[in-house]
């Protein structure tokens, strides 16, 4: 049987290594921002970031047993410049990470302080490589957007368009379509000055493909939006077991350059 991995003390990030070799690499993904070793590159300044969405209705949500995951392949879409070269970066879904309480939860870190929790909008080099699986299987072949989550009083309705799905997505492998229309622009930050460093993907298989840009400014949710997150079954029959965390602890980040862009 597949082995299944997860965030409990015997199946969790600390013996990823043992079946996914790739998670004891020395560019893995999460870090924690230290904010006083990023350096400035006027590069980064000269060649702003820029990203195109469609918005989109009857994108399918599922209960992935690890937390939600929008299926949201966007031929249309474009994210480039900034950290990305000349290559060209499209949209192929969206997840999020978050924890028990809401101390915690995000995967980066920034000087040590964690955020209640974490989106991550994926993408893939479509300049180079012809389809998503190819592009994991290269160091420049994604690029993940990660925005952190404030808890506060507003609810964030583009999450709760999310949220509003989770009653029929509760347990692992069940999927429906959300039928509102999602514009993944909103879900970034106003301010949009970031980080950005060489890194992985953060769950099994950790391959070292991510070309991560973590924006410096936080969106809102609610207390109660991230409860409905943590209301969601890591199993697929009638046993319950809550998706309460699902967030992988910084890893070293050695001798990596982390740059900023202060948008
Ligand atoms: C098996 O292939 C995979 C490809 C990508 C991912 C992602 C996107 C993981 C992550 O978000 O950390 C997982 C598996
Ligand atoms: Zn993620």
């Amino acid at each position: 049987m597949a082995a299944e991995w997860g965030y409990s003390p015997t199946n969790g990030p600390d013996v990823w290594a043992r079946l996914f070799p790739q998670a004891g690499g020395a560019r893995q993904s999460p870090v924690d921002i230290c904010t006083s070793i990023a350096s400035s590159d006027s590069n980064l300044e000269m060649k702003k970031l820029t990203f195109a969405y469609e918005s989109q209705s009857d994108l399918r949500i599922l209960n992935t047993g690890h937390g939600w995951k929008v299926e949201a392949p966007q031929s249309g879409s474009r994210l480039e410049g900034g950290p990305l070269g000349e290559d060209i970066y499209q949209l192929e879904q969206f997840h999020c990470h978050w924890g028990e309480t809401s101390a915690e939860g995000s995967e980066h870190t920034v000087d040590g302080r964690a955020y209640a929790g974490e989106l991550h909008l994926v993408h893939w080099n479509t300049t180079k490589y012809q389809s998503f699986a190819e592009a994991a299987q290269h160091p420049d072949g994604l690029a993940v957007l990660g925005v952190f989550f404030d808890v506060g009083n507003e609810s964030n309705d583009e999450i709760e368009k999310i949220v509003s799905t989770l009653s029929e997505i509760k347990f692992k492998g069940q999927f429906t379509d959300i039928p509102d229309v999602i514009d993944p622009t909103t879900f970034l930050p106003s301010g949009l000055g970031y980080w950005t460093y060489l890194g992985s993907l953060t769950t099994p298989p950790c391959n070292e493909c991510v070309i991560w840009i973590v924006y410096k400014e936080p969106i809102t949710v609610t207390e109660e939006q991230l409860v409905q997150f943590r209301c969601l079954s890591a199993c697929s029959g009638e046993a319950e077991e809550f998706i309460v965390k699902n967030y992988r602890p910084p890893q070293p980040l050695g001798n990596r350059a982390l740059r900023e862009c202060n948008a």
